[in-house]
């Protein structure tokens, strides 16, 4: 595998602004500006900011990642996928755990959007998995679910592709499998990455930046470790250089 340029790598990350508000997502995004990685907006800052602070970031050239995790009956899904399509977000997931009519409704409401003529473009549309949060003991003795998280999310990966939709969220440990079951075409988004030595706080299924790119994966989604970094730039910074070694 040849290694990646630094442009390569920041075209793969996708930096998680959970904070509480426009103001605060803003100034990160502002010093994030110009190094070329994607932007993410998830329940904390839309919950806050609404619709707005989308428009904001696509203003200021950002790739944005919608992160709401719907999970509805079909008919609501579908609603909601077409708003977000109008609202022109490039990417945004559903839970897969709604099952195949339901990712199917949210292509639906992607199509109808566009075909409303309000969107500029149609958006990637995802599944989420098992939550990266989710430990192996926690799946089998907690929530019931048998067997091993890899093979949950597989079963997932295949419905979602199934529903026609375009890739999924797991984590980094998932993604030969997710490809060998679904194909290299198929997209992984994965969260749960930790650079050696960083606070591993809620998330259960890790890896490094580095073995992410070995493993495969498409796009890696970071928080904390850029989010709350006294220099949020250099922590970019120093994460694309692992990436691309
Ligand atoms: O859909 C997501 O983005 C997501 C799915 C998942 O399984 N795990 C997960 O951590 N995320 C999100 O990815 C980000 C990870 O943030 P950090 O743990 O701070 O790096 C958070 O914004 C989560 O909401």
């Amino acid at each position: 595998m040849a290694a990646l340029t630094l442009n390569e790598a920041a075209s793969r990350v996708m930096v998680a602004l959970d904070k509480p508000d426009a103001a605060a997502a803003l100034t990160l995004a502002d010093q994030l500006h110009g190094k070329g990685c994607w932007v993410k907006v998830g329940m904390e800052l839309f919950y806050a900011a609404g619709p707005s602070i989308v428009r904001e970031l696509k203003s200021r050239g950002f790739r944005v990642f919608l992160d709401l995790k719907m999970h509805d009956i079909p008919n609501t899904v579908r609603g909601g996928a077409r708003s977000i399509t109008r609202l022109g977000v490039d990417l945004f997931n559903v839970h897969a755990a709604g099952g195949i009519a339901m990712m199917s409704a949210a292509a639906e409401g992607v199509r109808e959007g566009v075909a409303s003529g309000d969107a500029e473009h149609a958006p990637i549309v995802i599944a989420v998995t098992q939550l990266t949060s989710t430990s192996q003991d926690v799946l089998n003795n907690e929530i019931g679910i048998a067997g091993q998280v890899e093979d949950a999310v597989v079963r997932y990966a295949r419905l979602a592709r199934q529903a026609g939709l375009q890739g999924v969220v797991a984590s980094p440990l998932e993604v030969a499998e997710i490809k060998a079951a679904c194909g290299s075409d198929f997209i992984t988004v994965t969260p749960g990455i930790r650079p050696r030595g960083a606070d591993v706080g809620d998330q259960s299924r890790i890896m490094t930046p580095r073995d992410a790119v070995i493993a495969g994966t498409d796009y890696l989604v970071i928080g904390r470790p850029i989010n709350a970094a006294t220099n949020p730039a250099e922590a970019l910074d120093n994460i694309l250089k692992e990436m691309t070694e």
